[in-house]
């Protein structure tokens, strides 16, 4: 068993984490931390068991042994909604949107839930949204809007819950390329006005050597590299890891 990572400075911190549904163990041993203010990207072929380890650590999942430390302390036991109140919010693959409602209920719902004080009118927040092409849209029901435009205001609910810690499950999953870079500005408005901390899975590699510092890559149940994008993309096996598997072309457009 690996030591767990060094807690010094880390805000969220996965030690010697193991997750088994039955029989099939996704990954064992996993130990991961994420900074203060860092971006950190988690990349792996596909069912290496990303989405797995954002429910661990957000709190929809229990690690089968292992434990996640928030700032130190245990929250290993602690559920979804009570970490999200502790901070830790994550969002989907796929559109999380109230079905029901306006762009401008959906975000007001979003900040209500939480009870967080950030209004949507800050201007970063304004920004985010005119660039996502939903400041004029505020008034347009939420589904019926293009599936690219729900994933980023998904995204935006995400930020007016005030995240200390952002956990993004593939949040460039379904959207054109030029709409892509909204999450770069995405990224780095939660960075610099909420100063949290961002855990990234993503399939989209240019996106991640963009914004991750650091990326770890899971594969075979094992954390198999970690640290800068351009050491760990060239490493033997990490190239291995997506030899043969859809995800290929993930690292040759990389
Ligand atoms: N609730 C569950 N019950 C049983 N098996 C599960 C459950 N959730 C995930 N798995 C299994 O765990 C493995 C990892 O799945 P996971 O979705 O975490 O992979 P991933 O790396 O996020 O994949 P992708 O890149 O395709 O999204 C898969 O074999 C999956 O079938």
């Amino acid at each position: 068993m690996r030591d767990p990572a060094p807690s010094g400075s880390a805000v969220l911190q996965a030690d010697n984490v193991s997750k088994r549904f039955g029989g099939n163990t996704v990954f064992a041993d996993v130990s991961l931390s994420l900074g203060d203010k860092e971006i950190v990207g988690v990349i792996g072929p596909n069912g290496a068991g990303k989405t797995t380890l954002i429910n661990i650590l957000s709190g929809q999942l229990e690690p089968t042994a292992g434990r996640v430390r928030l700032r130190g302390g245990d929250v290993t036991g602690v559920s979804l909604a009570k970490r999200a109140k502790l901070g830790v919010v994550r969002t989907f693959q796929q559109t999380k949107t109230f079905k029901s409602g306006t762009v401008e209920e959906n975000l007001r719902r979003a900040q209500m839930f939480s009870g967080s004080n950030l209004r949507m009118d800050e201007p970063y927040v304004r920004a985010l949204l005119d660039r996502a092409g939903l400041l004029a849209r505020l008034d347009h029901l939420s589904d019926t809007l293009p599936y690219g435009m729900q994933k980023m205001l998904g995204l935006i609910m995400a930020i007016l819950t005030k995240p200390g810690v952002l956990l993004l499950d593939e949040p460039a999953a379904g959207l054109e390329r030029s709409e892509r870079f909204f999450i770069d500005d995405y990224v780095a408005a939660v960075v610099r006005e909420l100063g949290a901390s961002v855990l990234l899975v993503e399939h989209d590699m240019e996106l991640v050597k963009r914004l991750c510092p650091r990326i770890a890559v899971l594969d075979g149940g094992r954390l198999i590299a970690e640290g800068p994008p351009a050491e760990v993309l060239s490493r033997r096996d990490v190239i291995e890891a997506y030899l043969g598997t859809a995800d290929e072309e993930d690292l040759a457009d990389a």
